[in-house]
């Protein structure tokens, strides 16, 4: 038999009952009937048995007949031109028929499913005194006004438990892995709730998934109700049995899965509809009850409504999420162009914004990896792990964010101590040679720390969820990773500019510490290491100034040499440490009796040298004297005996120069000496 034989109907231009054969692959749910036509709509080629309680047609009379004999003429024919368009009906239509001497509406749905035409009818049953678009219209309000994600879920499932009654509606939603969790929950008193349950992306798979996401509305009424068996007036090959896809139909019979679901609810009735994102299945609303419910499509549309409004208002809500978020990165980032200004360290960066970006990044810990060192904020793996890390980044992967939520089971984290960070979102800090990361890290995922009361917790799907999840974290967003992105680009610009700024700190550092030490060149030059005061070089200088001044201005000045009187009895005595301390206390006194503009120089051993400017020779005995005294009055700890200290004075001549002046000094020094000691002697007679 040619394989689309179930699709070519004989033609049949007489009514006589067609012989039933049942389609083995296919039946429905008793809540309605079901008509397959061709694709032209001019055959019923299949129907479910169950015709005649809805159309008062039976089975054997509609096969291979023109679709008129069901829907009437004027029905057929809306159906068959709006189906020349479309692949499926703008909207449900409805035709009333005596059923058992009572008038009933039917609503008629028609969809093409692939070659052939597939019509479902179901009654309309009264809603009694119930007002439906009151109902709707006030949970619409609701909805509308929620402020959160959380709370827009909570009003859903109140309103889809208020609207369909039945004992339970549940929000499920689907992560990036197809993993599932219970959002939200409204149940009748006396049930156990499962809000917060988790199901592995195993026990609800993609291709379901993705089917659900594009018929969107799945009712079971009465698991326990016999399914109606579909017929066809021919044998249909095995091999064409299944030809006809009745999923797309709300009267499909369930399939094993739903009656597994079902069942670890103990549950007898289902109203499953999709909430459908930008990318596919996001999650559903599930209702579900122990008894069976029937739902008249006019709830399940009204019910259908409600997940659509709530659906738009929840990415409305998401799109707000993320673009706050993105609108605080942005701040952040607009401060850091001032931090870049200011050569903040990026260490300093993680102090001043880690907690910040920590709450906006939803992650524990935070790393920046610069060519200036690492530094952590929060929870991260130890600071080699990082640096290990990040050579592994660049040497798999380049430039560009990098995201895990396994980090564990990533080549560039083998072997590497993570300290239990379990998700890595990495930013490159691009530059010319850079070889720097941002980045966030994420704990596990929190479900897994809450462990169940007991073994009877652990629902099956709860348990292979947690063997499937073990050790990840919560995905990270794209508009996170865009987010590190742009942030890592600032911060690149920062770690350039902290680095500029820390190379010239240590220039600055440098060039001080060489003017410190010329500095300290320039004062070892000039003075005596022992008492600070200049020597004999920088005196012998200052004497050729002073004398090219009196050349000058004709201004008279004095030398006195001063040489202490038995100094070498000092050390000997006392010792050399005492001497020492002896010549600094002398050289700091007479430093203290000297005028501003007189200078003390030690011309060598227990000698001293004093210029004064301006001096006569009377001037020159005066000081001379002054120092004298002052000198026999020193006293150390270690020598309770002062010394005394014989000096010359030596008044300048026109025609000096230092070497005959200071002689002159000395030669009355020694005369001091000559005649006692702890004296003055000037040049008048020398
Ligand atoms: N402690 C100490 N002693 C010094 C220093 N420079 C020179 N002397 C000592 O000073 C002493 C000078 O001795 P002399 O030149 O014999 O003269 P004096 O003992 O002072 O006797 P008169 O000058 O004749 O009164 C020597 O013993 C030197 O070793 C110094 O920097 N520290």
């Amino acid at each position: 038999m040619k394989p689309d034989l179930l699709l070519q109907a004989p033609e049949v231009t007489h009514s006589p009952a067609a012989r039933l054969v049942p389609n083995s692959a296919l039946s429905i749910q008793p809540c309605g009937c079901l008509l397959v036509l061709d694709r032209e709509f001019t055959r019923i080629v299949q129907c479910s048995a169950n015709t005649g309680n809805f159309l008062r047609v039976a089975a054997d009379e509609l096969l291979d007949q023109k679709p008129e004999i069901a829907l009437g003429k004027r029905l057929a024919g809306r159906v068959r031109s709006e189906l020349r368009s479309s692949e499926r009906l703008s909207g449900p239509l409805s035709i009333q028929k005596d059923i058992d001497g009572r008038k009933t509406r039917l609503q008629v749905n028609a969809f093409r499913s692939g070659m052939v035409v597939i019509v479902e009818i179901e009654p309309i049953t009264p809603l009694g005194n119930r007002r439906l678009m009151g109902t709707v219209n006030q949970w619409l309000t609701k909805l509308a006004r929620a402020a959160t994600p959380g709370a827009l879920m909570d009003i859903l499932v109140a309103g889809v438990r208020d609207i369909t009654r039945f004992d339970r509606a549940l929000v499920f939603h689907f992560d990036d892995q197809g993993h599932g969790v219970c959002l939200a929950e409204n149940l009748a008193k006396g049930l156990t709730p499962v809000l917060g349950q988790r199901f592995a992306a195993s026990d609800y798979p993609e291709e379901q998934r993705a089917k659900f996401a594009e018929r969107e509305v799945r009712s079971i009424p009465d698991l326990g109700a016999d399914a109606v068996p579909v017929f066809s007036s021919l044998e249909i090959p095995s091999d064409d049995a299944g030809r006809i896809d009745l999923s797309g139909t709300v009267l499909r019979a369930p399939s094993r899965r739903q009656r597994s679901f079902l069942d670890d609810f103990n549950a007898r009735s289902l109203l499953s509809i999709a909430i459908v994102g930008q990318t596919g299945l996001w999650g559903m609303v599930t209702c579900i009850s122990a008894t069976p419910t029937p739902l008249t499509p006019t709830l399940r549309d009204a019910a259908r409504t409600v997940v659509t409004m709530a659906t738009q208002r929840l990415f409305l809500l998401k799109a707000r999420i993320e673009s706050r978020f993105l609108l605080q990165v942005q701040e952040s980032r607009d401060y850091l162009v001032e931090d870049v200004k200011a050569g903040l360290s990026p260490s300093a960066m993680l102090e001043k914004y880690g907690n910040d970006w920590l709450t906006f990044f939803r992650a524990d810990g935070l790393a920046c990896k610069t060519k200036g060192g690492i530094s952590g904020f929060g929870v991260t793996p130890p600071l080699k792990s990082i640096a290990q890390i990040a050579r592994g980044l660049e040497q798999r992967h380049g430039q560009g964010v990098w995201a895990s939520f396994r980090l564990k089971d990533e080549p560039v984290a083998e072997g590497i101590d993570l300290k239990g960070c379990c998700g890595l979102l990495a930013a490159p800090l691009p530059g010319e040679d850079s070889e720097g990361w941002l980045m966030f890290f994420r704990p596990e995922c929190d479900a897994l720390v809450c462990s169940p009361a007991s073994e009877r917790d652990l629902h099956r799907t709860f348990r292979t969820w947690l063997e499937e999840v073990r050790g990840t974290s919560e995905p990270w967003k794209p508009v996170e990773c865009q987010a590190a992105g742009d942030l890592g680009e600032d911060i690149a610009l920062l770690a350039s500019a902290s680095e500029i700024t820390r190379l010239n700190e240590m220039l600055r550092e440098e060039q001080q510490a060489l003017a410190r030490a010329n500095e300290k060149l320039r004062e070892a030059a000039s003075h005596d290491s022992l008492t600070g005061i200049w020597n004999r070089y920088r005196t012998e200088q200052e004497l050729d100034k002073e004398l090219a001044k009196a050349r000058r201005h004709k201004l008279p000045f004095c030398v006195l040499l001063l040489d202490i009187d038995h100094f070498k009895q000092v050390n000997d005595t006392w010792g050399h440490e005492a001497g020492d301390e002896l010549l600094r206390h002398i050289a700091c006194t007479v430093d203290g009796v000297l005028r501003q503009e007189d200078h003390i120089g030690r011309w060598g051993g227990e000698e001293f040298v004093m210029v004064a400017t301006g001096a006569s020779r009377e001037d020159g005995v005066v000081l001379a004297e002054r120092i004298r005294t002052a000198i026999a009055n020193v006293r150390i700890n270690q020598m309770p005996e002062g010394v005394t200290a014989s000096i010359g004075v030596a008044t300048w001549r026109p025609e000096d120069k230092r070497k005959e002046l200071v002689a002159r000094a000395d030669r009355a020094m020694y005369a001091a000496k000559t005649a006692g000691r702890n004296r003055i002697e000037t040049d008048q007679d020398l």
